[in-house]
C-alpha cells in the first residue's frame, strides 16, 4: 500500500503566482503530520491537490499511492475537511449525516455512532444555524469519518476553537493515529499542533523549509542554557572570550546560545565557579517557527 500521503514535487501557479513550488513529503500510517505555514504559505493549496480539487502544474500528490481522482474507494480511503465542512443552514446536524452517509452507500447506525463520537448526540436534531463554530468543526470532522476512512486530511481544525475544543481535538486525533489512521492537519498557530503532532512540515511561500519529527525540530533549535549563582557573570565572560554568545537574564543569571551543558560545566568546573542552577531552555514552537520563516505564526 505504501505510504497513506505521499506529495512529490508539486507545484502549483496560479496566473504568474506559484502558490505551491516542488514541494514533497509523505505522511505514513499511524502519524499526525502537522503541515504548517503562515498564512498564504500554500497549504490550502495543496490539500486542494492532494483531494483532487485542482489539478497540479507540475509533481504528483497521492493517497494511498493513486491520485484521488482514481481511488477505487474513496470514502473508505480518505475524509477532509476544508473550510470547516459546509453545511445547509436549516438542516440538522443528523440530516447533514444522513445525506452523505446515503451518498456515499453507509448506514443511518453509522450516522448516530459518529454523532456520539463527537459529543453531538444531544444536539444532532438542532439545525446547524444554531451550532457553535466547535460544533461545527466537530460535525464536519464527523462527515470526515463517515466512510471509515484510512487517511484523513484536516485543514485547519482548530480554528475558531477555545482551549477545551483544542484538547479535545488533540485527544480526538491522537485517538484516530492510535486506530493505525494516518491525519495531516494544517495549521498556522504552531500552539495548536504542538502537544499533537508527530512530524511536522513547515513551508514558506510555497516551499518546504522543514520536515521532521517534532522532537527533532525543537531539540535543533533549542533555546539555550540558562545558568544562574553568583558567579553567572564572570561564567558569562570566559564564556564569550571563547566564542559564545551570551545574554544576560535578569540579575544573577545567563543564557548561553551555543554550548552543550556539558561544555559549560567544564568551564565551569575548570574555573572553580559557583553556580545554583543549570537547565535548558524551552523555546516555544513559536519561537522555533519565527526563526525558520521569519514570520509570526497568528493570523495575517
Ligand atoms: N484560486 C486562486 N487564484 C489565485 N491565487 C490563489 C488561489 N488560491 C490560492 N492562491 C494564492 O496562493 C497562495 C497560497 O494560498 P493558500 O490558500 O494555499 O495558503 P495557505 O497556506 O492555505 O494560507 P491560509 O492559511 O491563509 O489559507 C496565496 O498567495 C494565495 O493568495
Amino acid at each position: 500500500m505504501g505510504n497513506a500521503i505521499e506529495v512529490v514535487g508539486l507545484s502549483k501557479r496560479f496566473g504568474d503566482k506559484l502558490a505551491v513550488d516542488d514541494l514533497s513529503f509523505s505522511v505514513d500510517f499511524g502519524r499526525i503530520v502537522g503541515f504548517l505555514g503562515p498564512n498564504g504559505a500554500g497549504k490550502t493549496t495543496t490539500l486542494r491537490a492532494l483531494l483532487g480539487l485542482i489539478n497540479a502544474t507540475d509533481g504528483t500528490a497521492t493517497i494511498e499511492g493513486r491520485a484521488f481522482t482514481s481511488l477505487p474507494e474513496p470514502a473508505a480511503t480518505v475524509g477532509a475537511v476544508l473550510d470547516g465542512g459546509m453545511f445547509h443552514p436549516g438542516r440538522s446536524g443528523r440530516n447533514h449525516l444522513r445525506t452523505l452517509a446515503r451518498a456515499s452507500g453507509v448506514g443511518d447506525a453509522r450516522v448516530d455512532e459518529l454523532l456520539e463520537l463527537v459529543q453531538l448526540k444531544q444536539d444532532g436534531g438542532r439545525r446547524t444555524k444554531g451550532y457553535s463554530l466547535g460544533m461545527r468543526q466537530r460535525l464536519g470532522l464527523a462527515a470526515a469519518l463517515l466512510g471509515d476512512p484510512r487517511v484523513l486530511v484536516l485543514d485547519e481544525p482548530a480554528n475558531g476553537l477555545d482551549p477545551q475544543g483544542i484538547r479535545w481535538l488533540r485527544d480526538f486525533l491522537r485517538s484516530l493515529a492510535a486506530e493505525g489512521r494516518a491525519v495531516l492537519v494544517s495549521s498556522h498557530v504552531l500552539a495548536e499542533v504542538a502537544q499533537t503532532a508527530d512530524d511536522v512540515v513547515v513551508i514558506h511561500r510555497g516551499r518546504s523549509i522543514m520536515q521532521a519529527p517534532l522532537d527533532q525540530l525543537m531539540a535543533q533549535h533549542a533555546g539555550g542554557t540558562r545558568v544562574a549563582g553568583p558567579d553567572a557573570a564572570r561564567l558569562g565572560e570566559l564564556l564569550r572570550a571563547d566564542g559564545a554568545t551570551v545574554r544576560e537574564d535578569g540579575g544573577a543569571a545567563i543564557v548561553v546560545g551555543d554550548r552543550s551543558g556539558e561544555q559549560i560545566g567544564r568551564v565551569i568546573a575548570a574555573n572553580a565557579i559557583v553556580i545554583s542552577e543549570l537547565s535548558p531552555v524551552a523555546q516555544s514552537l513559536e519561537d522555533v517557527f519565527f526563526e525558520l520563516t521569519g514570520t509570526e505564526g497568528g493570523p495575517a
